[in-house]
């Protein structure tokens, strides 16, 4: 079998290998492309974005409260002994209003009075946890620093402070002032963000803890330290203190994560934009198997189609091999195995086995008066006559020319010779101008037979021989006639 269609097999693996290695070379090549233009153009776009977002919306903030410690009439209204609280209160709710915060505030260090946009809030103790931040900006070395904690003012909503050192004329601290926003705008602001670069996007302070993340982020982890995978790069992470972008990788829950970060200096954070590598390559997945499907197709259709035509071939070159192309019939040399056969079964079977040799009368004249289409017109009857005359057992050969060879199974030399002569006398009856627009008069043709009998142990060439001889005789003795051997 593998050897009949050795080819078709190799030709149908050749083409789903070519089918095969092209799809695959092709994702592998978009993959690399998809992956290179993350890492060295999408991600770190993403994070300009962000960052240029953030300048906006956050560092807006970090500027007016810079403008606020600065403003001359906030520091003389402190060094003036804070006579009248309204002043300082209307100055906060412009503030306020003005940079769409949701609180604007100012702590002295003299009075310890804690002022808001409604006026005075609290006195701020030393002990009390809830101010130690106060305490950590006195003694800061930076100007400002950036602040989560609950808002008393606002209903204890989480809240980022920028809080700004005052200083005097002398450069003396005189209290803190700034202004805040709550976390959920923030968190609307990035969760806007991811939705827009289908991204994810956080940032962590410098220590890793988790300051702000969209609602995609796992909340269990607080440190960049404790989510899976994050933690094998987080020391690269944090140690990037430049505001060039670092690009990075790792392998996540649900597979590669590509990550891009960046130190923003203003807040002392840093801003990771990420992306998984699979989301990315979903698309181009699903597009590799459609191709791998489309190839099996095309592959497969192939296949069936070649396995037709070599079937379809190899039976016409099997069948033209031991066929006569004119009447349809066995030609000698298929003959030849058929008889072999059948003479060892009627061996096997001691049953009798007759060779009939039939043979065209004056067929010389039939195609020198009507030419060799009439011939062959007549060659093709017999051959349909003989047939539908004999059994589906008995084998019909076209043994040359105008020579035919019958082999009756199962059957004495009585019944051949009895069989050959209504085979003759059927063909004398026949019209050949009947099944034909080649004549167009009546045309009568007669054959003549010899018959024989195989013996035990006989030659094929010894059978015919004497077959022949037997047709010999009708031939000498006026044809159209049927005789047999002894
Ligand atoms: N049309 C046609 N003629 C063929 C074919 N094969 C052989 N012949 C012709 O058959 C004729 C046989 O002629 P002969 O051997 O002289 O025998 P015959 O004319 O039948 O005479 P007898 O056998 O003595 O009765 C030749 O003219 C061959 O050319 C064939 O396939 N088609």
């Amino acid at each position: 079998m593998f050897k009949k269609y050795g080819l078709l097999v190799w030709l149908t693996f050749l083409l789903a290998g070519g089918f095969i290695f092209t799809s695959v070379a092709g994702y592998l090549t978009s993959k690399n492309t998809l992956q290179q233009s993350l890492a060295e153009q999408t991600l770190p776009i993403t994070g300009d974005n962000v960052y240029s977002e953030i300048q906006k919306d956050i560092l807006r903030p970090v500027f007016a409260s810079s403008l606020m410690a600065h403003d001359t009439f906030v520091r003389d209204w402190m060094l003036n002994g804070e006579e009248d609280q309204e002043l300082i209160t209307k100055y906060l709710k412009e503030v306020k209003i003005k940079n769409n915060a949701v609180t604007s505030f100012l702590v002295s260090n003299q009075t310890l009075h804690y002022y808001h946009a409604d006026g005075l809030l609290k006195t701020i103790k030393e002990g009390e946890p809830r101010d130690v931040w106060f305490y950590r900006v006195k003694n800061l070395k930076a100007d400002y620093e950036t602040n989560v904690d609950v808002d008393l003012a606002n209903h204890d909503a989480v809240t980022i402070f920028v809080n700004y050192r005052i200083k005097d004329y002398q450069g003396q601290f005189l209290g803190v002032t700034g202004i805040g926003l709550t976390l959920d705008t923030l968190r609307q602001l990035i969760d806007s963000y991811q939705k827009r670069f289908a991204r994810r996007i956080m940032f962590a302070d410098a220590s890793g803890k988790i300051m702000l993340a969209g609602s995609g982020h796992s909340l269990k982890a607080q440190r960049l330290q404790e989510v899976p995978g994050l933690n094998t790069v987080t020391p690269a992470i944090l140690a990037n203190k430049k505001s060039q972008s670092l690009h990075l990788e790792y392998a996540g829950e649900k597979g590669t994560v590509l990550l891009n970060s960046r130190f923003l200096p203003e807040l002392g954070w840093h801003l990771l934009v990420e992306q998984e590598l699979d989301t990315e390559l979903r698309p181009v997945q699903n597009m590799l198997l459609v191709n791998i499907a489309i190839s099996a197709g095309i592959t497969l259709t192939i296949a069936i189609i070649m396995l037709f035509m070599v079937r379809r071939y190899q039976q016409r070159l099997e069948r033209s091999a031991s066929t006569d192309a004119l009447t349809g019939l066995l030609n000698r040399q298929a003959f030849d195995f058929v008889f072999k056969a059948a003479i060892l079964d009627a061996e096997r079977s001691r049953q009798p086995m007759c060779a009939v040799l039939l043979d065209i009368d004056f067929f010389k004249k039939v195609n020198d008066k009507h030419g060799h289409l009439v011939g062959d017109h007549v060659l093709k009857e017999i051959a349909a006559i003989a047939r539908r005359s004999l059994r589906e057992s008995d084998v019909l050969c076209r043994w040359g020319g105008e020579e035919f060879l019958i082999l009756l199974k199962n059957c004495t030399l009585e019944k051949a010779t009895s069989i050959a002569e209504n085979l003759r006398g059927t063909i004398e009856g026949n019209d050949f101008s009947r099944t034909t627009d080649l004549l167009k008069t009546r045309m009568n043709v007669t054959v003549s037979m010899g018959v024989a009998q195989c013996k035990e142990n006989e030659s094929e060439d010894s059978v015919f021989e004497r077959a022949d001889q037997a047709l010999y005789q009708a031939k000498e003795n006026g044809r159209n006639s049927v005789y047999f051997a002894e």
